[in-house]
């Protein structure tokens, strides 16, 4: 390896030490990494060699933007995302799917003590794109009413934090298929079938906030009748086509439709934390890079409680990547 850029950091699982031993903690969820820190710069500060460490969706921002200067990097024009996009030197990001991750410290975090590393990788995605909005929208405290649009690996953190928050939370859900895992496993409160008109009904102005996280185009008003006076809408799942409601949805009500984009550096450190205090995990199933296409055609099928994390160091990425092993 080159001499490295006096802020960037080594995030790796194919550091050797002299006796072959391997950096352990190599999870990754795509693009949220949690590894070991096998190099620093000379500035570095942050962290030091052998600190477990985080990494999530954003890898890059200009820290000049208004959002930049806010402390909330995620809404930067200029985010440089870390799998799929092209980094400042030109080269593509490729999340952690790389023998090792080159990182600016700003975009890393430390996995607090009481934290397995494999259970920390989705929340440097799922679990701080819920907790953000609920902190940025005002909807932490005690008591609240919310609801879960959407129960897969997005959703599932939502019951978690709402529920570590204090709040009564009610799953809405496409079927009736995970209703004992999201009351019993979850511990949700109630559980709606989006389908069934008549709970539906019942459940009507009864809610303080949704958080939305399908990912295909579904109608709003069934769920905007869900929110009581006051109440946010927040749309999380990514839909590539418009969606639509009727102005009075909103206006007898004065309830909100508003969006959210993962969360902060900040924010997602202040999480961590906030799931060591709570005693908060993800619920997860880890994987070898081997199974990664069976993974994918679970994911199709909705077959995944709820993230899969790829254990990197335990699998053979030169094999699964297609090059003879060494
Ligand atoms: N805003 C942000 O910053 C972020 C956005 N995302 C986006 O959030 C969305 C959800 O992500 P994630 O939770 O990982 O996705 P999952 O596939 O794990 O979960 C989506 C859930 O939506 C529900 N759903 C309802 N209808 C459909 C359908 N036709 N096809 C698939 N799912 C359906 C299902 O829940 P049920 O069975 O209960 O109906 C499903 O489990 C995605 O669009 C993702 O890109 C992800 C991370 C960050
Ligand atoms: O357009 C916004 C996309 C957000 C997003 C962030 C992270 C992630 O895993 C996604 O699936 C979507």
């Amino acid at each position: 390896m080159g001499s490295l850029a006096s802020e960037r950091t080594v995030v790796g699982w194919a550091a050797r030490d002299a006796t072959g031993h391997l950096s352990p903690y190599t999870y990754t969820v795509r693009h949220e990494v949690v590894g070991e820190v096998v190099e620093v710069g000379p500035e570095v500060s942050k962290h030091r060699v052998g600190d477990v460490v985080g990494v999530g969706v954003i890898v890059g921002c200009c820290r000049e933007c208004r959002p930049c200067k806010a402390n909330v990097e995620q809404y930067c024009n200029k985010r440089i995302w870390s799998y799929n996009d092209v980094y400042t030197d030109g080269q593509p990001t490729q999340g952690g799917f790389a023998s090792t991750m080159v990182v600016d410290q700003k975009f890393v975090v430390p996995i607090p003590a009481g934290l397995a590393p494999e259970q920390a990788a989705p929340l440097l995605c799922a679990g701080v794109t819920v907790y953000s909005p609920l902190k940025h929208f005002g909807l932490t405290a005690p008591g609240l009413r919310g609801g879960i649009l959407g129960l897969g690996g997005v959703g599932h953190m939502g019951v978690k934090v709402a529920k570590a928050m204090g709040h009564h939370v009610t799953v809405i859900s496409s079927s009736s298929r995970k209703r004992a895992e999201a009351m019993d496993e979850l511990g949700a409160d109630a559980y709606l079938v989006s389908s069934d008109a008549e709970a539906m009904a019942a459940a009507a102005d009864s809610l303080d906030y949704i958080i939305d996280t399908v990912p295909v185009h579904h109608p709003l008003e069934p769920y905007l009748a869900l929110l009581r006076l006051d109440g946010k809408h927040v749309l999380l799942g990514v839909v590539g086509e418009p969606l639509s409601f009727v102005a009075p949805m909103v206006m007898l009500g004065r309830k909100a439709v508003t969006g959210s984009f993962i969360g902060s550096v900040d924010e997602t450190a202040e999480l961590l934390r906030f799931c060591v205090d709570k005693g908060l995990t993800s619920q997860i199933e880890v994987v070898k890079m081997g199974y990664v296409n069976e993974a994918l055609e679970r994911l199709e099928r909705n077959d995944v409680r709820y993230r899969f994390v790829v254990d990197v160091v335990g699998s053979n990425i030169e094999e699964a990547a297609g090059a003879p092993a060494n």
